[in-house]
């Protein structure tokens, strides 16, 4: 993988179960480095497209490349670790056992830099795995996934079981991760305002596709929040509306392009947050599956 290539680069990507087509159509492509929000409501495909970046799932259309090569999933890839919903861990084993597990399947594994998670999250090394709490048992589940010194590391959902003092802890410590490694991090979650906090790359997923795919500073840049009266014309074309919503105060609409100028007085607009910006679509795709 040469500087500027895509550590992730899919072209209309696909996966189809019995029940349908869980992806499709699916192109997009993720700089290296990045902090990247995985988002969608339930079912948007988001695991179903993990499965496709590790290989443990095969495309039933197009392709994908990861760090520059198509996954195979026939053997661990040390360049990309992935933490399952599930978070893979052996009860029985003691928190040594999981590590020294990790090292022996792991040409690059760097035991200092796994012992660093476990400190972060206050694991005692001897205890074993079935006795500790959820939030304990993720940052073990991060030793593992990052003693591998990945390039990628997928992870889905990793934030669900957490308080929220833990859960900033876990972002932290993945945004340290990539400022000093340069790893590039995929975090599926559905809590959009933590997310904010972190990410610089947004995939937004709907009903199997993707409906919103960059770098977050341009994203926003290219969109509005518009405030107005809860009647009368709207100040833009139609066709710039992703989502209207009625507040208690007037209609708020977010809006693409964003306007220069707004001629009418009533209405005001300002660049939406990453929190606005992904519900608007969500609430969008929403409206679309439901009609
Ligand atoms: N092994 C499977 N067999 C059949 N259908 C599946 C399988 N895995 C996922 N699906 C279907 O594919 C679609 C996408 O599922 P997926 O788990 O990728 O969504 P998700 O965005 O990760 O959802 P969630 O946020 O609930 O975890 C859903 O309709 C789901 O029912």
């Amino acid at each position: 993988m040469t500087d500027g290539q895509p550590v992730v680069l899919a072209e209309r990507l696909g996966k189809r179960y019995r029940r349908g087509w869980a992806l499709r159509d699916c192109s997009l492509r993720v700089p290296a480095g990045r902090m990247v929000g995985l988002v969608g409501p339930n079912g948007a495909g988001k695991s179903t497209f993990l499965g496709l970046l590790t290989g443990l799932l095969r495309p039933g259309a197009g392709r994908v490349e990861v760090c520059g090569t198509e996954p195979s999933g026939r053997h661990p890839d040390p360049r990309i670790s992935f933490l399952s919903q599930g978070k893979p861990l052996y009860p029985q084993f003691t928190v040594e056992d999981q590590l020294r597990f990790g090292r022996s399947a792991n040409p690059t594994w760097d035991q200092a830099h796994a012992e660093e998670f476990l400190a972060r999250g206050h694991v005692p090394a001897g205890a074993r795995i079935g006795t500790l709490s959820g939030g304990q048992r993720i940052w073990v589940a991060l030793a593992v996934a990052l003693g591998t010194r990945p390039r990628l590391v997928l992870l889905d959902e990793p934030l669900a079981d957490l308080d929220p003092v833990a859960r900033r802890s876990v972002l932290a410590a993945l945004a340290q991760q990539r400022q000093r490694h340069g790893t590039t991090v995929v975090l599926s979650s559905h809590v959009l305002a933590e997310l904010e906090e972190v990410c610089d790359h947004l995939l937004l997923f709907a009903a199997g596709r993707v409906r919103l795919a960059g770098d977050v500073r341009e994203l926003l840049a290219g969109h509005s929040v518009l405030s107005g009266p809860r009647t009368g014309p709207i100040p833009v074309p139609a066709r710039c509306v992703v989502d209207a919503a009625k507040t208690g105060h007037g209609t708020q609409l977010l809006v693409s392009p964003g306007p220069a100028a707004l001629a009418d007085p009533a209405w005001r607009h300002r660049p939406p947050t990453l929190t606005q910006l992904a519900l608007g679509y969500l609430r969008s795709a929403h409206q679309e599956v439901a009609a």
